[in-house]
């Protein structure tokens, strides 16, 4: 199975509003709720492409029971650990006149120290039978900035491969850890690496320690530095639609190729088209299956020089 972990997990909620003006008043004319955080989405959009998977994290109060019950319709296992302290919410407002996305994220719960180390002991439990483990999203406070690290460590020692999505100093000293792969837009790896130039981050980045660092590069797809070269792999159209969750669908495609022992090039295109396929669905975590097995041929693979 594949093992996602999100420690900051939340429940989604979308808002469309037929504008978004500030300091006015809006009325929502469509409310969705899905259980969320980066790792969930990850692990849904596995499951959707037939991977056993398995969610672990945080859950707690009466969010963590919703999200809970929500996950529960999912075909995804559920191993989060309990908190005292409530899961957080998160809002993405969609303007519908112009289609752009608005998000506003809460910090969530404080996570005693009691509970990270329950939550260790269940994470080294579940590696034994994973085929590969994704570490995804914000840490909520309480959760100390080298957590990522230590989880890679952990993986590592356990001889399951291991990818990394998240941004900051978690990302700094996770990436020292050497993760498997790392997957920054460009923001993340702008503030990690200092350069704008996507070209000489990903190197940059790479030389941190990730074996393999897929950049992303929202409409522009991914720009990829793996053991099998560098890569571009570009989208046929640029797609217009929600993009919370794409950077998740990326990451599920990644390593459902990896899973699948795919080459680089194939596990690219899975994470472009899947990608484009979570833009052209109104909800966060899901993708068009239609729109995915449409784009998935279509995606344009270029072997960059890699003497850089
Ligand atoms: O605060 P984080 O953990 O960085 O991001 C959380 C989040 O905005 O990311 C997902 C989209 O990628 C949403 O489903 C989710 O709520």
């Amino acid at each position: 199975m594949i093992l996602t972990v999100t420690l900051n997990t939340a429940v989604d909620l979308t808002y469309r509003v037929p504008a978004l003006t500030p300091h006015a008043s809006h009325r929502v004319t469509q409310v969705i709720e899905r259980p969320g955080g980066k790792g969930l989405n990850v692990a849904r959009v596995l499951a959707a492409l037939g991977h056993e998977t398995v969610a672990t994290g945080f859950a707690g109060g009466a969010t963590g029971a919703v999200l809970r019950e929500q996950l529960a319709t999912t075909p995804v296992r559920d191993e989060l650990v309990e908190t005292a302290g409530a899961t957080r919410r998160t809002v993405a407002v969609v303007d519908a006149a112009t289609g752009d996305t608005t998000q506003l994220n809460e910090p969530g719960p404080t996570v005693t120290a009691a509970e990270w180390t329950a939550f260790r002991v269940r994470f080294t439990a579940l590696l034994d039978g994973a085929t590969a483990v994704a570490l995804c999203g914000s840490l909520p406070p309480g959760i100390h900035v080298g957590a990522y690290a230590e989880l890679v460590r952990l993986a590592r020692t356990a001889g399951v491969p291991v990818l990394l999505d998240t941004s900051g100093e978690p990302l700094r000293r996770g990436i020292a850890a050497r993760p498997d792969l790392v997957k920054p837009n460009a923001d993340e790896l702008a503030q990690l690496t200092g350069s704008r130039d996507p070209l000489r981050a990903t190197h940059e980045a790479r030389g941190r320690g990730a074996r393999t660092v897929v950049s992303s590069l929202g409409p522009d797809g991914l720009l990829a530095a793996t053991p099998e070269g560098l890569w571009r792999a570009t989208p046929p159209t640029a797609v217009k639609g929600n993009p919370t969750g794409a950077g998740d669908s990326a990451v599920a495609g990644l390593l459902s190729g990896l899973v699948d022992g795919a080459p680089w090039p194939d596990r690219l295109s899975r994470a472009v088209a899947l990608s484009a396929a979570t833009v052209l669905s109104p909800v966060a975590g899901e993708f068009d299956p239609t729109a995915y097995e449409e784009l998935l041929p279509k995606v344009t693979l270029k072997q960059l020089d890699d003497s850089a």
